[in-house]
């Protein structure tokens, strides 16, 4: 298992080949992988000399990780001192990992080869009671306007206006959404990515339920998932080597702490949306993002 003391190479195995996924054709920016379970790793140079967004990190200090704290004072001043509505950041943070997500995986990675399969990849979004949750009801929205097939988990549902009308919206859109987690043979068949919405910044302590059985059910499965912000069921500094590995990571506004222990092949940065002011009050030497892009691969 993967875990914080080890080194990248005893974490990450190739999955075996299977069915899913094909590998991408060829182009500028993505070069095509060998045949794998869901979606193959890019030859290991294309960590180091070829990013997904061919954007370079720019800075000469490196970007900051931040701690819980941290992240929840940046979150707080963004609403209060520097005017923002919670709708407009979750709506900028679930676009851009939508937007990762499509990057990371294009339409055309994700082929479907059984009959019993849509012809669209279908991913299922997994969405926790928080603003982490929120983002990933915005994700989903977002990745059925790009040509995904996206199913929503969402078996918490706090009494709030914001969550209640992204609900709405999904529901509008035609994206179903399950009573229940499917268990990890069944996801494995059906989906072709998982989009791990369930915790946030805010979490802490043991993983209460009904929480604690879906995630035992994404570890057993192979199937890739992308992680929003933090690998749920990770503590948001010190990880959890027992936990959840995610394939994909996109951190919002910084990396916390804990995505230096992350071992996927994928990690974007979104949530383009942070005042210099506020990025140099805390240090956060943000990379360059490139042009208007809303994320960046780090
Ligand atoms: N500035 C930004 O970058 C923005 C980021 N956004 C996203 O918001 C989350 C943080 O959202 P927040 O609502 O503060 O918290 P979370 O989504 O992480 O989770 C809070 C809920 O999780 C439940 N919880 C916490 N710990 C546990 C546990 N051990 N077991 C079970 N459940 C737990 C808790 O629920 P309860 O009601 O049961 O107490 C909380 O409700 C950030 O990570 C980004 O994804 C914004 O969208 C935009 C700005
Ligand atoms: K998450």
């Amino acid at each position: 298992q993967r875990g914080a003391a080890c080194p990248p190479s005893m974490h990450h195995t190739p999955p075996p080949p299977s069915m899913h996924h094909t590998p991408p054709p060829p182009s500028m920016h993505h070069t095509p992988p060998p045949p794998s379970m869901h979606h193959t790793p890019p030859p290991p140079s294309m960590h180091h000399t070829q990013r997904l967004s061919g954007a370079p990190a720019s800075s000469m200090e490196p970007i900051k990780y931040l701690g819980q704290e941290e992240a929840q004072d940046i979150d707080r001043q963004l609403f209060s001192e520097f005017g923002f509505s919670v709708d407009q950041l979750m709506e900028l943070a679930g676009l851009s990992c939508a937007t990762a997500v499509s990057r990371a995986y294009p339409l055309s990675s994700l082929v479907k080869t059984r009959p019993s399969l849509k012809t669209r990849p279908s991913l299922l979004v997994v969405c926790g009671p928080g603003n982490n949750g929120g983002d990933g009801l915005v994700c989903a929205r977002h990745l059925k306007l790009f040509g995904y097939e996206p199913t929503v988990l969402y078996p918490k549902r706090p009494n709030r206006p914001l969550l209640q009308g992204l609900t709405t919206q999904c529901e509008k859109m035609d994206i179903p959404f399950l009573s229940e987690m499917p268990e990890a043979k069944v996801t494995d068949q059906a989906y072709n990515l998982v989009v791990d919405a369930i915790f946030g910044f805010s979490f802490a302590g043991a993983v209460r339920e009904p929480f604690g059985s879906i995630l035992e059910v994404l570890k057993d499965c192979t199937v890739p998932v992308a992680s929003i912000d933090i690998p749920s069921g990770w503590d948001v500094e010190r990880g959890n080597p027992d936990g959840l590995q995610p394939d994909m990571l996109i951190s919002l506004t910084a990396p916390k702490k804990s995505a230096a222990l992350f071992r996927g092949r994928y990690h974007f940065l979104g949530g383009r949306f942070v005042p210099p002011a506020l990025e140099e009050r805390y240090g956060l030497n943000l990379p360059r993002y490139p042009g208007s892009d809303c994320v960046l691969q780090l």
